[in-house]
């Protein structure tokens, strides 16, 4: 579990983070999201005490990082995966680290193969890809086999096997009851990955909910393409509905306009029910009638803005 309770940060005259106050629980994946700059990483690092809060307290179980007994077997972190020495092999990067916490040097290896590196394991840090050295920052987090993670853009230099592969580690590290947080600017990923979001703007709380109540926070629109778009748009505003045009517009169905189907339209205000009915009664033929949700990236663009 981490608390984070009016956490204020400021340097010099940038307030970075000002009275953020939520909760992470364990068993769920939890998403931070909020543009560059936002205060995330700002965040993170009060966290895990390694920058002093101006104000307010973090809490890793209760306590602050500094006073957890046995800090590496109850908190993992990866904040940014370039910062580590290019001249050690990944392996003794590992054993450097578990040594100084105290982990048994056969943990090395199991993090290693954890994370898809056992190949590597003896190559030099300096020629691994962007990709490599997340998997090792993830490695690194897992050292301790700890109840709390946090990581600050592990998915930032990973291919989509790497994408899939974190994810599903991810979900599973918290069906385990583990306490999961991670920052990202990959809204579909996020959305994917995560129970619970945070949201936050200069600093400020701006949403602590779940995925799926944002999302349905935000209404979908109705897709209808009609040979007489024209006329069914003039009904369906009549109706009290908002019509816009999306001409060649990706859809859910298909990509491409279909040739002579006519005039595609975008609807708030109705049901996709109510769209049919109403083109139904005023003569107007629809060769497609579908409601499209929301991205998370439209909801948190909506949310921040
Ligand atoms: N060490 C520092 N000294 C001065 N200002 C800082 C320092 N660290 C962060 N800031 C400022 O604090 C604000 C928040 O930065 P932070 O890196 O926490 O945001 P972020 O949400 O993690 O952004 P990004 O998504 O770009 O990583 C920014 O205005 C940044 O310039």
């Amino acid at each position: 579990m981490i608390q984070v309770i009016e956490l204020t940060k400021t340097y010099g005259a940038t307030r970075a983070v000002s009275h953020l106050t939520f909760d992470v629980v364990p068993g769920q994946v939890t998403g931070f999201l909020g543009h560059n700059g936002a205060g995330k990483s700002t965040t993170m690092r009060m966290v895990l005490g390694l920058h002093a809060p101006t104000s307010g307290t973090a809490l890793i179980n209760g306590v602050r990082r500094r006073d957890l007994r046995d800090p590496m077997r109850e908190v993992g972190a990866m904040l940014d995966a370039a910062e580590v020495q290019g001249g050690r092999s990944a392996l003794a990067h590992l054993q450097a680290l578990a040594y100084a916490g105290g982990i048994p040097r056969r943990r090395v290896v199991q993090v290693l193969e954890e994370v898809g590196l056992a190949g590597a394991a003896r190559r030099r840090i300096a020629g691994f890809s962007q990709g490599m050295r997340q998997r090792l920052g993830i490695a690194a987090a897992l050292l301790g086999d700890p109840g709390v993670l946090i990581l600050d853009e592990p998915v930032n230099g990973l291919d989509p096997d790497g994408i899939r592969w974190l994810r599903t580690l991810l979900r599973s590290l918290a069906a385990e009851g583990r306490t999961v947080l991670l920052s990202s600017h990959l809204m579909t990923e996020m959305s994917l990955t995560a129970d619970r979001l945070v949201i936050i703007g200069r600093g400020r709380l701006i949403e602590d909910t779940t995925t799926a109540a944002l999302l349905a926070r935000f209404q979908g629109e109705v897709l209808v393409r009609s040979p007489h778009a024209d006329h069914l748009a003039a009904a369906l505003e009549a109706a009290g509905a908002t019509v816009r045009r999306a001409p060649g517009e990706g859809t859910p169905a298909a990509s491409a306009p279909v040739p002579g189907a006519g005039g595609e339209l975008l609807v708030t205000g109705l049901s996709a029910a109510a769209t049919g009915d109403i083109a139904l009664a005023n003569g107007c033929a629809v060769h497609e009638l579908a409601t499209r949700r929301p991205s998370l990236e439209e909801a948190f663009m909506e949310t921040t803005r």
